[in-house]
């Protein structure tokens, strides 16, 4: 099998404590053919070349996706946790990181906006207590006073 690009490296892989391989996008895209047919599923790679002819769904909406990023495609069909599970025989390794576009993941670069969200999300009912705790010792002073 071709690992022409890949690397060697180690961080979250499918299987247990493997070295994963990483794999560059512009490597997936050039398995886009019936011969060689790769694609990246939450950026997970699959060579499913010998799994075109065996897909329920016809080997022309997974030709569609060859050498592409087909997670999308695949999440709206609504594949069955089967289907899932299928995968896994056709894994390969992963897209390498600095390929990788930010989907939840812990090294997403929106995070820091993300804190700033929740200190907004916080500070405002802490503040609105202060403030009706300074107002009601305000108003209790003023009608012991009088
Ligand atoms: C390697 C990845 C894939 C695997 C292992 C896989 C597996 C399966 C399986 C087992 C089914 C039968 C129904 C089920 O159990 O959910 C199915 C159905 C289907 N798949 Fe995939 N699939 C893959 C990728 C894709 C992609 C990328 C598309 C893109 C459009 C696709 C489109 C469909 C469609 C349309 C059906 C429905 C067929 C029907 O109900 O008539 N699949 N697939």
């Amino acid at each position: 099998m071709a690992t022409a690009g890949a690397s060697g490296g180690d961080g979250k892989g499918q299987g247990g404590d493997a070295p994963v391989t990483y794999y560059r996008l512009e490597e997936v895209a050039k398995r886009n053919s019936a011969e060689e047919t790769w694609m990246v599923i939450h950026g997970r790679v699959y060579d499913i070349t010998r799994f075109l002819s065996e897909h329920p769904g016809g080997e022309e909406v997974l030709l569609e996706q060859a050498g592409a990023d087909a997670t999308e495609s695949f999440e709206d069909v609504g594949h069955s946790p089967d289907a899932r599970e299928m995968l896994k025989q056709y894994y390969i390794g992963d897209v390498h990181p600095s390929d990788l576009k930010p989907e939840g993941g812990s090294k997403d670069p929106s995070k820091k906006s993300t804190c700033k969200s929740y200190w907004a999300y916080w500070i405002v009912p802490v503040v609105g207590a202060v403030l009706i705790g300074f107002l009601y010792r305000h108003f209790m002073s003023e009608s012991r006073s009088s």
